[in-house]
């Protein structure tokens, strides 16, 4: 069965004298876990920024993602600090859903994070790893087809990483969603990846994309 893909084309940016992107191609798997890799500064962000529309592409020919709908997972959670964990999730619902929905979608992913017992908790009176994954919550409740995750973890400690990348990946494999995640790790990239895409260059390239049934370590790193 042919794979649906979400076509990236004609990316273009420029700082000053530096191109990141000169008419850059990518496609990525739809309802897959789409990890992407690369040297530091090589344009990761911005790629995520531009077709999520946080950036502007500088020619005009170019399509974000806006459309689909996008959830964003940021390395700092971004959490309201005078709402509780239920509030910080319904904020951004807005009538998204009917009341009965949502309250069971809310119990379901609260309970899927293992974070239940947290719902009335404001994020002060959290650890890190437990806002991120209130975070977590709060993107995949919210009615998006494309999910952008830009390095989530980098601020984790590595027990909280691996317990929050468990759940993620559980929960994933239930979602009909998009996922493009970014990060540095190669083994967070191996772990959670159906498809792995490794950037480099300048301007930068689709150096080498992996599948994961093919994916080995030694393979990434001789691309980076
Ligand atoms: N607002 C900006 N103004 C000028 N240069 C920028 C700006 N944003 C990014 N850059 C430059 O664009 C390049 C790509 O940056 P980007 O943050 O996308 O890389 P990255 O691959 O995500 O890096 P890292 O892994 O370190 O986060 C870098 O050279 C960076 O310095």
């Amino acid at each position: 069965m042919e794979e649906i893909k979400l076509r990236i084309k004609n990316m273009n940016k420029k700082y000053n004298d530096n191109i990141i992107f000169d008419n850059f191609d990518i496609e990525f798997d739809v309802n897959k876990v789409n990890c992407i890799v690369g040297k530091s500064g090589c344009g990761k962000s911005t790629l995520l920024n531009i077709v999520s529309g946080i950036v502007k592409n500088d020619s005009e020919d170019f399509k974000t993602m806006e459309d689909l709908g996008i959830s964003y997972i940021f390395q700092e959670d971004r959490l309201i600090e005078w709402l509780n964990v239920e509030e910080n999730i319904k904020f951004v619902l807005d009538k998204k859903y009917k009341k009965e929905v949502l309250e069971r979608k809310l119990q379901d992913y609260l309970d899927l994070a293992g974070i239940i017992q947290y719902k009335k908790y404001y994020p002060q009176m959290l650890s890190g790893g437990i806002r991120q994954r209130v975070n977590i919550v709060r993107a995949l409740i919210y009615p998006s087809k494309v999910i952008i995750m830009d390095e989530p973890f980098k601020s984790i400690d590595i027990k909280n990483k691996n317990i929050i990348m468990e759940k993620l990946k559980y929960i994933l494999k239930k979602e009909v969603r998009t996922v493009l995640f970014v990060t540095h790790d190669i083994d967070e990239a191996l772990f959670i990846a159906d498809k792995i895409y490794v950037l480099g260059g300048s301007p930068v390239k689709v150096k080498g994309v992996l599948d994961n049934n093919s994916i080995d370590k030694n393979a990434i790193t001789d691309l980076i």
